[in-house]
């Protein structure tokens, strides 16, 4: 599959987006605050948050459709509105629901490419690329999700970017259609472009990216590789205790990160990573905390992602996070589910 145009060749090399103490505030809501990271080219970069961490309003202050509060979000040094061609340097799928239901998929791309000076040869070669040639003349309005995820990928590509940006593509696909969109991207970050993709599931950002830009209530979690942050996932600790609220107190006090769960059968536990059975214990000990159980398991990924993000309302609160059962969607400002 080669998803440039035919004789074309392009410097992928370019393409940093530089994002820089990027905040973004709406009323009493900090959607972003002080956000500072680069996207680098030739992988595939996940951006990860729970639900309504503030991912879709980077991305919107990226591509110019929301203005920053304070900060900057840059592509090869420039604010999206000061690029020359934007749809040459920049490709997006932010929503699939915006195409016109009554245009056939090439009617929308040829209407797409003619008003950014892009020759129309070039549509029937996206066309191509997402696998649309057979349903080209048909309209859009009848499209599956999965079909409009497509055509607003063809939409992305028509200009060649050099940088793409996809919020959350993989939402409401089945799984043939998640399989290709996810090979679709490793491809176009083989090709050496610079490639960001939004998701709240840790797992598919496993299987998707190479390199991870976690954030929860619009602040930065992690800036690592998918090898780094995984890898966190070997040591964790599991206890029960009749006193779960004080044990979850003092494990807080003393800096770890807590992530309340439970057994299989429904008995109440706390998760504890990067921590020995013999730390956890001894703070217990010293607390005069009885234990039920003290296990060392393998923190599975959502674990991982769901401490880090207790870590950021723990910060943000100045104090140890409240005991109690805490769910993805929670740590949100008025997030979304
Ligand atoms: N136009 C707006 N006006 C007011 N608040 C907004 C606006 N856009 C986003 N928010 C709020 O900003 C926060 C971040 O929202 P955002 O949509 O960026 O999160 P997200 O990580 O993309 O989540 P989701 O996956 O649910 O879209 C949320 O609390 C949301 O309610």
């Amino acid at each position: 599959m080669c998803i440039r145009p035919a004789g074309a060749h392009r410097g992928y090399g370019r393409g940093v987006l530089k994002v820089e103490n990027l905040t973004k505030v709406f009323g009493q809501v900090r959607a972003v605050d002080d956000l500072t990271f680069d996207v680098r080219p030739g992988v595939v970069t996940g951006f990860l948050g729970p639900n309504g961490a503030g991912k879709s309003t980077t991305m919107r202050m990226m591509l110019g459709l929301d203005r920053p509060t304070a900060g900057t979000a840059t592509i090869d040094g420039r604010p999206y509105r000061e690029l020359d061609h934007p749809l040459r340097q920049v490709g997006a799928l932010l929503d699939a629901a915006w195409i016109h239901p009554n245009r056939s998929a090439r009617s929308h791309l040829r209407w797409m490419a003619a008003s950014n000076g892009i020759p129309a040869r070039r549509v029937a070669e996206v066309i191509d690329l997402v696998g649309l040639s057979s349903v080209a003349a048909k309209r859009a309005g009848g499209f599956s999700l999965g079909m409009k995820q497509r055509l607003g990928l063809a939409g992305a590509l028509l200009g060649d970017p050099h940088t793409l940006l996809f919020d959350e593509p993989v939402n409401g696909l089945d799984p043939e259609g998640i399989v290709w969109i996810r090979g679709f991207m490793r491809h176009l970050a083989a090709e050496g472009r610079t490639v960001l993709v939004s998701s709240h599931l840790l797992t598919e950002m496993s299987l998707t990216a190479d390199h991870l830009v976690v954030i929860g209530q619009g602040r930065l979690i992690a800036d690592s590789s998918v090898t780094d942050f995984t890898s966190r996932a070997t040591s964790s600790v599991r206890v029960r205790s009749p006193q779960l609220p004080d044990l979850h107190r003092v494990l807080a006090e003393a800096g770890l990160a807590v992530v309340p769960g439970a057994t299989p059968d429904g008995r109440p536990t706390l998760s504890i990573t990067d921590v020995s059975t013999e730390q956890v214990g001894d703070i217990a000990g010293r607390a005069g905390i009885v234990l039920h159980e003290l296990t060392s398991t393998s923190a599975s990924l959502e674990e991982v992602f769901m401490s880090m993000t207790a870590g950021a309302v723990q910060y943000q609160g100045g104090g140890p996070p409240a005991p109690g059962p805490v769910h993805p969607g929670q740590w949100g400002q008025g997030g979304r589910q």
